[in-house]
């Protein structure tokens, strides 16, 4: 076990932790190198915070298959847009390492060797300082340095609402891969159009750590009515939580079950609406719910299916290739995203739920 100590004793503002919390590159480095050295696998979960169940599973992935685990914190200014909510998101820190405290995995032991215990190993908690050394803006237009586009998939599904969105991502996670050097990661699919840029970008930058085939994609965790777990989810009243952001999840299972019956995809997304326009006819509270988009798109270009598309149609062009079924609703000031793969998950790399 690397020992690391020193990473703490000079942060006075981070509560006390039995994880080392590293705030700086090259803190982290200095720990990383042994890791190197001793042919140790790192995965990595990158995170803004405010972790839930859904954070946990993907870190829970990562105990199981590598011999070290790191999660960094950073809220990244640069994928908000300046109207958007980064002075409001949920910060948590002291509840966040409280729980990945309590977290670890059992590894049956080889021969006669007893069963390992796995917990994470570290937290990477830079500053936005130590993310954008030439400084940041929010406002594209007055940046300066250096900054990562994936061109012809950032402007599809998310990109459409969030034009900046993905660059502000990929920037940031290029960065991370930097510092962190992971062995293999782990994305949620609950935000799949951000997973499978990602994979595409360590291709297309031929990175090693990790390499494209290291990028896991892991199934979304959902609260009991459906609703996928979210760290924007703690901005809803109980009853916006309860009972009208679930209509999203609703929305995309009805839209599942009429493509497996092979509707048209204009018909579909047409009944999905109404699903999200009844939920709002039928509040018992005064609520603002809006869907923003539901949308079938092919999962290599991310562009739309065609209106009069049908799944035996799509399977007859492509037996065995999946269909991304994704939506956003507003509730409130608050946007939810989900997505159901339609087809078979495993060819787009989304793990096995556990
Ligand atoms: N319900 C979930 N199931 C599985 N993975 C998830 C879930 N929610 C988030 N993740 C994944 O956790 C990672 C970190 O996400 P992030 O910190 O933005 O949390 P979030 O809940 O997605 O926040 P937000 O509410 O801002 O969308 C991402 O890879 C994301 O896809
Ligand atoms: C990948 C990520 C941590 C980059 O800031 C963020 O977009 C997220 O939490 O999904
Ligand atoms: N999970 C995606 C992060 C964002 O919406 O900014």
């Amino acid at each position: 076990m690397i020992r690391t100590s020193r990473a703490l004793s000079s942060i006075s503002s981070i509560p006390s932790s039995t994880i080392p919390v590293y705030r700086t590159v090259e803190s982290y480095r200095a720990w990383r190198r042994k890791a190197f050295e001793e042919k140790k696998s790192v995965g990595f979960v990158a995170t803004m915070g405010a972790l839930h169940d859904g954070h946990l599973s993907l870190v829970k992935k990562s105990l199981e298959a590598n011999d070290y685990t790191v999660l960094s914190i950073f809220v990244n200014p640069a994928q908000f847009a300046p109207h958007e909510d980064l002075a409001t998101y949920p910060r948590t820190l002291p509840r966040d390492l409280e729980q990945l405290e309590t977290m670890s995995v059992s590894i049956p032991g080889f021969g006669s060797a007893g069963p390992v215990v796995r917990k994470p190993t570290a937290v990477f908690l830079p500053t936005v300082s130590e993310m954008y050394p030439s400084g940041i803006s929010q406002d594209v237009t007055e940046q300066k340095g250096t900054f990562v586009e994936v061109k012809g998939y950032g402007h599809q599904m998310e990109g459409k609402t969030r034009p900046n969105f993905f660059r502000g991502v990929a920037t940031v996670v290029t960065k991370l891969f930097n510092a962190v050097q992971p062995t293999q990661t782990y994305f949620g699919q609950k935000d799949i159009q951000q997973a499978l840029l990602l994979r595409r970008m360590t291709r297309d930058l031929l990175m090693a750590h990790p390499s494209p085939e290291n990028v896991h994609i892991v199934p979304t965790e959902r609260g009991k009515s459906g609703l996928a777990l979210s760290s924007r989810n703690a901005y809803l009243t109980p009853y916006e939580r309860e009972q009208i952001a679930p209509a999203l999840s609703k929305a995309l299972r009805q839209a599942s079950d009429m493509w497996s019956a092979s509707h048209t995809t204009a018909e579909i997304l047409k009944a999905a609406a109404r699903v999200v326009e009844d939920k709002a006819a039928q509040a018992t509270e005064p609520v603002d719910m809006r869907l923003d988009y539901i949308q079938f798109n092919d999962p290599e270009t991310f562009e739309p299916l065609s209106d009069e598309m049908t799944r035996s149609e799509w399977e007859t062009n492509d037996k065995d290739r999946p269909v991304l079924l994704s939506g956003a609703m507003w509730v409130g000031k608050t946007r939810l995203i989900d997505n159901v793969v339609l087809g078979d998950t495993k060819r787009l790399g989304v793990m096995v739920e556990a």
